[in-house]
């Protein structure tokens, strides 16, 4: 572990940047972090408790200027990064492949690959867990690119077979509220209403709970959210339209302390996690990220993963540092 010399960290220093930056190497267990988030990044997930829990740890944060060359700043052990733009990207991958010695949480071009919601899933479809306490899958999903016209959305809706009711989600996930903007289509006419590029998913009926298993390294947590009803055939023949839905599984959608079915809320079993995330860790070459999983209703061990975040949420509440 480096940490020797001046860090220049950007905007104003919180004193325990401060003290990172002028304490020198008597001790080998320091670890400097240098982190470019977003501003609301930046409010979820440097918290004082949690810099303070760090401190303790001998692990010091420090903000990294984007508007200075990176290679000036530092010595890092560690960047943590989640912004978004190809600038960026080139920066912290020409910093990565400069500095070897450094890791990079995570790299540009596996963090890109969850930026487009059909090759996030890409590797999970990939993966034959079939045979291991139960079974993952991704479900049957059509992609609208850009150049379609809305118009002939039903066409191909039917084409491929797709079973209503659908989840139409946006193509591109770049950390925007838009691309967080979700709709359920009870019928295929009522798609030319929405603006390709989207993402056409069959929903899976799962109880109305979803399971989100945060990954950090080698750490596993999983943590159960509501999440969307299921939609019976009566209500499928009854509704026809799109209807746009909110942010449903948010991190205020807790459920670990509800008292629920133990069919629908039982864990998926430890192996089957254990294995998928290696897989996926290996796989997308990430070290910080989460799945949303669900339960097919009525099943003990049918699961689907329907989403992959990178850097999601508040994870150090997730993880032991
Ligand atoms: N195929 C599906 N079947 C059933 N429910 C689904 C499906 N896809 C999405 N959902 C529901 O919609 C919610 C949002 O979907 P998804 O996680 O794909 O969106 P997101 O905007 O990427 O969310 P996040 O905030 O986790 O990044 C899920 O938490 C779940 O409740
Ligand atoms: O809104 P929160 O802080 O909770 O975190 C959300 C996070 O936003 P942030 O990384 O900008 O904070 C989202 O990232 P983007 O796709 O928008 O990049 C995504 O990962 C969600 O799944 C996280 O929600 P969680 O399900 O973990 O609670
Ligand atoms: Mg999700
Ligand atoms: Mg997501």
């Amino acid at each position: 572990m480096r940490l020797n010399g001046e860090i220049s960290s950007g905007e104003e220093e919180p004193e325990d940047e401060k003290q990172a930056a002028t304490t020198t190497t008597s001790s080998p267990h320091k670890v400097v972090v240098g982190y470019a988030l977003t501003s609301k990044k930046k409010k979820s997930f440097m918290q004082p408790t949690f810099t303070a829990l760090a401190r303790n740890k001998g692990i010091y944060f420090v903000a990294v200027d984007v508007n200075k060359p990176l290679p000036e700043q530092g010595p890092f052990d560690i960047i943590l990064h989640k912004l978004s733009g190809e600038e960026w990207s080139e920066i912290i991958e020409d910093y990565r492949q400069k500095h070897p010695e450094v890791t990079v949480l995570d790299p540009p071009d596996a963090i890109q690959h969850l930026h487009n919601r059909q090759s996030m899933l890409q590797d999970v479809a990939d993966l034959n867990l079939s045979d291991c306490h139960g079974k993952v899958g991704i479900p049957r999903q059509l992609v609208i690119t850009k150049d379609k016209d809305p118009s002939t959305i039903p066409y191909e809706v039917t084409k491929a077979g797709m079973k209503l009711p659908l989840v139409a989600k946006p193509l591109v996930v770049d950390g925007s509220a838009k691309s967080h903007e979700l709709f359920l289509a009870y019928d295929e006419f009522s798609l030319s209403e929405l603006e390709p590029p989207l993402v056409l998913q069959e929903f899976v009926n799962h109880g109305g709970l979803l399971f989100k298993i945060y990954i950090v390294g080698e750490a596993i947590k999983v943590v159960r959210r509501f999440s969307l009803p299921n939609i019976s055939k009566r209500e499928l023949s009854k509704v026809a339209g799109v209807f746009r839905f909110p942010r449903v599984s948010c991190a205020a959608a807790s459920a670990d302390d509800a008292d629920l079915d133990p069919n629908i809320a039982e864990h998926p079993p430890w192996p089957l996690l254990e294995r998928l995330a290696r897989e996926l860790r290996h796989r997308l070459g990430l070290r910080l990220f989460n799945i949303d999983m669900i339960r097919e209703y009525g099943t003990k061990d049918v699961f689907y993963v329907i989403d992959i975040n990178y850097f999601p949420g508040k994870v150090w509440e997730n993880a032991r540092i």
